[in-house]
């Protein structure tokens, strides 16, 4: 028995909608019909009426941090599954930066196991770079593949030796696998929690500048071309790292790159106080680097969106913003956030939104999901674009709660998340 999914609204161009109806059967999207006013013959199926709510393929998201194995006290697989689920999301890539983190195949099998059996949604696992993320020595990137990572990262720290960072690539490049970085050299960082800029001159406090992130993306593209590796850079939040992957694209090296919505959508300016809910890595930069970052995404220098979802404890953010950790969650504000601030307000077609969270992730990394299509896997998400609801982080599914978004007030809410024709959540 399948699924009629009823009277759904598909985006076909720009902000134009068609109504339909899809039939879900087997795990996958077996008809797509047109809706016009009439019904199509039910069968035996089960009927969820969508009511004219928007429905988009699954969202996916290539940077998430689900914090098992060993930081259970901040998230589980099966917590940071079912709030990605709530934030419609079918696909999540979850980085290594655990304890142990992924850098052996048993770790690899740990996740993956545990994301089968506890989890709701589809998870890809990275692996590291090198050993428990210390940059002096290689993983053994064959065998971590052959376990089942979709690629190779550091994530939560730069690899600071250019040497480490070549071979990594050249390895990676040997067997068709992605490089993906986190850049930061901590010779600019040492210690700092905010930007270099009006907030940290303000409060006196010392500030990470630009640099510390565009040196690593400049470095990492020269590597990239003298490797041919396909690099992927980490949350982009710099006016001179968009500068940079815009002209290496240019001239043709093989890179990509992601962005968060807090960095499309707050400055340090922003930043109302010493709030440990506003630290997360890379940090708030100017409003000049949040006007380059959305200009980047608009002309294809930056590919795709991702959340950097990085849930921490109450008691870890309430340290003090010297002490508290880097992170903010984000897989259940992701999508009313970009939609209210930038669809509805005109900037961007429902379409190009959509695109930068289904598609472009799956092509970006040659996956098989990311599109409605006949006879492909049924990951789909219902969008209710018309209701306003403020963000309560008491409702998140997630246990960190720590964000900046708190009291907004947004429209584009998920209700119904159906991975291979399952409903794995809904309102
Ligand atoms: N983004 C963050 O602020 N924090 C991430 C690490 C990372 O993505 O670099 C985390 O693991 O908490
Ligand atoms: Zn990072
Ligand atoms: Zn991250």
């Amino acid at each position: 028995m399948g699924i009629w999914i009823l009277n759904a609204r598909v985006v076909s161009a720009g902000n134009e909608t068609q109504a339909k109806h899809v039939l879900v059967e087997g795990g996958l999207v077996a008809r797509i019909a047109d809706a016009d006013g009439t019904s199509p013959d039910i069968g035996g199926h089960e009927v969820i009426d969508a009511k004219g709510k928007l429905l988009t393929p699954g969202l996916i998201d290539m940077h998430v941090h689900l914090r098992e194995p060993g930081f259970e006290h901040k998230e589980t697989i099966a917590t940071g599954t079912r709030s990605a689920a709530r934030g419609g999301f079918t696909t999540i890539a979850c980085m290594p930066n655990t304890r142990p983190v992924i850098d052996t195949v048993e770790t690899v099998k740990y996740v993956l196991d545990k994301a089968e059996t506890e989890g709701v949604v589809r998870v890809l696992p990275y692996g590291c770079i090198t050993k428990n993320e210390l940059g002096r020595e290689l993983t053994d990137f064959e065998a971590l593949k052959e376990a089942g990572v979709i690629g190779y990262t550091d994530d939560g720290v730069g690899v600071q030796s250019a040497q480490m960072m070549k071979d990594a690539m050249a390895k990676a490049a040997s067997i068709g696998m992605p490089v993906i970085a986190h850049c930061e050299d901590n010779t600019l960082v040492e210690g700092a929690a905010f930007s270099e800029g009006s907030f940290a001159r303000k409060h006196g406090l010392k500030g990470i500048p630009n640099e510390s992130e565009a040196i690593h993306v400049g470095r990492d593209i020269l590597l990239a071309e003298a490797t041919g590796v396909h690099y992927h850079v980490c949350h982009v939040s710099t006016e001179q790292s968009v500068r940079l992957i815009r002209q290496a694209k240019q001239i043709g090296i093989k890179v990509t790159a992601e962005v968060c919505p807090h960095h499309l959508l707050l400055s340090d300016e922003d930043i109302p106080g010493l709030d440990a809910n506003w630290k997360m890595n890379p940090p708030l930069r100017t409003p000049r680097d949040v006007q380059a970052c959305i200009e980047g995404l608009m002309d294809g220098t930056i590919d795709i969106i991702v959340t950097d979802h990085a849930p921490h404890s109450e008691e870890e953010k309430a340290r003090g913003v010297q002490l508290a950790p880097f992170g903010i969650v984000g897989f259940e504000t992701a999508f009313p956030l970009l939609y209210t601030k930038f669809v509805e307000t005109g900037a961007w077609s429902l379409e190009f939104l959509i695109d930068k969270m289904t598609k472009l992730p799956a092509e970006v990394f040659g996956l098989p999901w990311g599109t409605i299509t006949e006879g492909k896997p049924a990951d789909l998400t219902l969008i209710d674009l018309e209701s306003e609801k403020a963000v309560d982080p008491a409702e998140f599914a997630s246990k960190g709660r720590n964000t900046p978004f708190t009291g907004w007030v947004l429209k584009g809410w998920p209700t119904l998340t159906m991975v291979e024709g399952k409903v794995v959540w809904s309102v």
